[in-house]
């Protein structure tokens, strides 16, 4: 397990707010910044609304609730506001200007963890990038009140920002982050090729892929870790780490999968999902996310023990539509269900949903069951009969195919197996449908 190493010496206390434009999920979006602050280091120690239809383009909130806000923060002695959505640079400033204390929107509160978590080098340039990115038309916003930054809010590129004075100075603090962010997407660009290789070079079998998707700390990696210790081949059963908190993952782990029918697939883990996740960052993340882009199936694993649960299902599907990904075939996975009083596991719902727990063998047995289903539903069954001159043909049906029957004759071995169209071309010579 990898310790943390991100322990600021004070706790900083916080008031998270938001506007509500009474939309139906607000409640829940304001439950996950409160987390997401906590798992930033906040102690968030209070929590203030304001129903408007529309955001104040100067200040996002109303005057009024602004100065409240200012009142609260002095009351409740908390150092730092934090927006609920994504602040303009200006009204960063003003606001900051009206409150009196720091003022973190919900884009820094994100690139901040991820910063922490990042632990990969292709991760590490992937959320520098998207600071980077998020620092540069805020450079001298920020600049203006630098020294009073805090130390939990100084990932957005602070250690660039412009200490001189003078627009010269600011134009060549913007030009250098500029040309730092083009040369990480290079670097990036140059890995994703690598990676492509890799990938290319780990499927030459052209073995289906699954991908694990859904909302952080669902239980993805736990979900992969348990089919691994059940079906992985020696070798390759190296666990991936599950932690409880958020963005644990934020590099995508690829294991081989062998089922006992002998079909195998390959089984990714990546990045999980928040509501209102970056652009920014869901951009520096797509290479990062290529493998579920690509994948034959999608495992949905939802936290079904979370109230919030439904909310976290959309946030998802919405995440993977702005990704691109549409039309994969998809089994949802109602993970948790250890968690939640009088419910039964494991439990199919319909034909693509599973109630289950990833610390149960019994549900981990049947996803493998369904996951096997959905895979080779395509397959057909026919029987071969190969002459005993064709062994190494023998032994290709044997290490890879699904088999139901084998068979010695006098003719050969004769042997009954699930084909997918590929395969069912290579051996079309040896059918023996009699
Ligand atoms: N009780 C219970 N806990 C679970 C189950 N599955 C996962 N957990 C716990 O939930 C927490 C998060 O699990 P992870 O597998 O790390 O979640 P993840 O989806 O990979 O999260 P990120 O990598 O942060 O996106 C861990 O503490 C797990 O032990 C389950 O079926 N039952
Ligand atoms: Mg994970």
């Amino acid at each position: 397990m990898i310790k943390e190493d991100f322990m600021p010496e004070t706790q900083t206390n916080a008031i998270v707010a938001g506007i509500t434009r009474r939309q139906p999920n607000f409640d829940y979006t304001m439950t996950e910044l409160a987390n997401l602050a906590a798992a930033n280091n906040y102690v968030v120690v209070d929590s203030v609304r304001q129903n408007a239809d529309q955001v104040v383009a100067a200040t996002y909130f109303g005057k009024g609730k602004a100065e409240e806000l200012g009142e609260l923060a002095r009351l409740k002695d908390a150092q730092t506001v934090i927006v609920n959505d994504e602040l303009t640079p200006s009204q960063l400033r003003n606001l900051e200007k009206i409150i009196g204390v720091d003022v973190v929107d919900r884009t820094q509160l994100i690139l901040d963890i991820f910063g922490t978590r990042a632990r990969s080098k292709q991760a590490k340039t992937q959320v520098e990038i998207a600071q980077l990115r998020y620092a540069l038309p805020r450079l001298r916003q920020r600049n203006a009140n630098f020294d009073q930054q805090s130390a939990g809010t100084g990932a957005g590129g602070a250690g660039l920002a412009n200490r001189g004075s003078g627009e010269t100075q600011l134009e060549l603090d913007r030009r250098r982050l500029t040309k730092r962010i083009s040369r990480l997407k290079q670097e990036l660009a140059d890995e994703a090729k690598d990676e492509e290789t890799r990938s290319a070079q780990r499927n030459e079998s052209h073995l289906p892929t699954v991908a694990l998707v859904g909302y952080t700390n669902a239980g993805k990696s736990t979900t992969m870790n348990g089919l691994l210790n059940l079906f992985a081949e020696q070798g390759e059963a190296k666990n991936v780490e599950e932690k409880d908190m958020l963005f644990a993952t934020l590099d995508t782990s690829v294991r081989k999968i062998e089922l006992p029918s002998n079909r195998a697939f390959l089984l990714s883990d990546t990045v999980g999902f928040v509501s209102k996740l970056p652009t920014k960052l869901v951009d520096s993340f797509k290479a990062t996310l290529a493998e579920a882009k690509n994948a034959d199936l999608l495992l949905h694993v939802v936290d079904y023990a979370d109230p919030h649960y439904q909310d976290m299902m959309a946030v998802t599907e919405a995440t993977l539509a702005d990704i691109g990904i549409h039309d994969v075939p998809t089994i949802i996975i109602d993970n948790k269900a250890d968690l939640r009083p009088d419910t039964t596991y494991p439990e199919m719902v319909g034909d693509s949903e599973l109630i289950f727990s990833a610390r149960d063998q019994r549900s981990l047995q049947k996803l493998a069951e369904l996951i096997e289903a959905k895979l080779f539903a395509h397959e057909e069954t026919h029987t071969y009969l190969i002459p005993f001159s064709d062994g190494q043909v023998v032994s290709y049906i044997n290490d890879h195919l699904k088999i139901d029957a084998t068979e010695y004759t006098d003719a050969g071995t004769r042997i009954t197996a699930s084909v997918d169209a590929t395969q069912a071309g290579r051996l079309a010579r040896y059918l023996d449908e009699d």
